[in-house]
């Protein structure tokens, strides 16, 4: 196996694994660290984690599983993939896991890049912006569970990790591979062990990708690891995507992001689709027992577009229902989607289209699901994905990726 992904949740695993399979990798998604002896035929495996707001404690240990899994066959490289908006949680977990893998591999370095152009997500002498903001300007400023306040990936990652972070600048980037390179070693020489590197260009990315085809460990979002990925596949053809196309049959979508982007796809959605908002209080109340009701709704609901279920809230509604109920009203309203979800595909739904990481990892623990094949990208960093195991597809829906037509694009996508 020539890399294996620790991805530290599931929209974050699916998008990654997209940009792997369009990088010309053959690629398995898995959910969860898979058993000793499962065998997965594929050049990269991703493993999915709902590890990003655990305590650092718990994330460290199923990282170290994931790692365990992926060394016992024989893979050359690891990747520790966090969103391209660095998602962490206040004490961290970015750093703590980078450091576990760390000594584990036995490596005094690595590299830290969420750069993702495509997606608007870069990173210049250092700083991430989100389009023309600064990561703590932009909407993840008011981010439900991991808002984020810093936009110096070198402060974010020397105030998580246990030493010290310097950069490749885009100048050394735009010189090639070898310069890049060559940075890193002089950097490391003086005792640095994480890197960032600037990346503001897909051009940037692939050079990037050559640079550190060979290192160990490498951390980052998914523009990184489609650099990767064309360089060590040569750039061939992406593979077909058979596999992974969506299924026929009924849909769903579940929303619970409360992203800027997921805000306006709501809006435009609720104008096309039978929409349900979701009541927080009711999820906080019984949360299984609300589950199965809101399952009934769309079970109920007649055939055309997916019906919607939706919980999410621009910021200032949000602040009302954390101001009154804090952390544990988006536990319940994961809670409560994982228990529709449990009863739809009971119902006979086959398509789940999610937007939300945290959501996708309650919806799909709650589908059982072992693993998924990648089907064909609805947007960049979106694919469908086809469960292993089960007549299921599933959509997983990074907070702010996909067009503001994102719902009904998944659903135009053809089997
Ligand atoms: N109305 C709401 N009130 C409180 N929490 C909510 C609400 N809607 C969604 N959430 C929670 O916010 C979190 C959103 O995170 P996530 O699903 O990862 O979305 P994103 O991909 O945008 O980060 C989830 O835990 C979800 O349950
Ligand atoms: O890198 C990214 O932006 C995504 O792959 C990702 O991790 C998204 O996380 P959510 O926004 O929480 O879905």
């Amino acid at each position: 196996m020539k890399i294996g992904v620790i991805a530290d949740d599931f929209t974050g695993a699916t998008d990654i694994a997209g940009f792997l399979v369009a990088g010309g990798l053959t690629t398995t998604q898995m959910i969860g660290v898979p058993d000793a002896d499962a065998q997965v035929d594929a050049e990269a495996v991703v493993i999915s984690l709902k590890s990003r707001s655990n305590p650092a404690a718990e994330a460290v240990a199923d990282s170290l599983a994931a790692l365990d899994w992926l060394r016992a066959r024989g893979c050359a490289q690891i990747y520790q993939k966090y969103c391209s908006t660095f998602d962490s949680t206040a004490a961290g977990n970015i750093g703590p896991v980078a450091d576990a893998l760390m000594a584990a591999l036995g490596t005094d370095i690595t590299v830290i890049c969420p750069a993702l152009p495509v997606n608007g997500r870069s990173v210049y002498l250092g700083h991430l912006f989100v389009g023309q903001d600064l990561l703590q300007d932009s909407g993840m400023r008011d981010h439900p569970i991991t808002p984020m306040r810093d936009s110096s990936l070198i402060r974010l990652m020397e105030g998580q990790a246990q030493g010290r972070c310097g950069l490749v600048d885009a100048a050394t980037v735009d010189q090639g591979p070898q310069a890049v390179r060559d940075r890193i070693a002089a950097l490391r020489t003086d005792g640095v062990r994480y890197v960032v590197l600037d990346a503001i260009s897909d051009a940037h990315l692939a050079t990037l990708g050559q640079a550190v085809a060979d290192m160990a460990l490498v951390t980052g979002g998914s523009g990184l690891g489609y650099g990767i990925a064309r360089a060590v596949s040569g750039g061939a053809d992406a593979q077909a995507q058979d596999a992974g196309a969506p299924l026929a049959g009924p849909a769903v979508v579940i929303s619970g992001s409360c992203s800027v982007m997921t805000n306006r796809q709501v809006a435009a959605y609720r104008e096309q689709a039978p929409t349900l908002d979701v009541d927080v209080n009711r999820c906080l109340a019984d949360a299984d027992a609300y589950g199965a009701k809101l399952a009934e709704w769309v079970l109920a609901q007649p055939q055309g577009r997916a019906p919607m279920i939706t919980a999410t809230a621009d910021p200032a509604r949000l602040r009302e229902i954390q101001g009154q109920h804090g952390a544990a009203a988006s536990e319940a309203v994961e809670r409560t989607f994982a228990a529709a979800a449990a009863r739809l595909a009971e119902g006979g739904i086959t398509r789940f289209i999610v937007a939300g990481g945290e959501t996708s990892g309650s919806v799909t623990q709650a589908l059982k699901v072992t693993g998924f094949a990648i089907g064909p990208q609805i947007a960049p960093g979106v694919p469908w994905v086809r469960a292993v195991d089960k007549p299921l597809s599933l959509a997983l829906k990074s907070g702010n990726f996909g067009a503001e037509t994102f719902f009904t694009d998944a659903q135009e996508v053809r089997a």
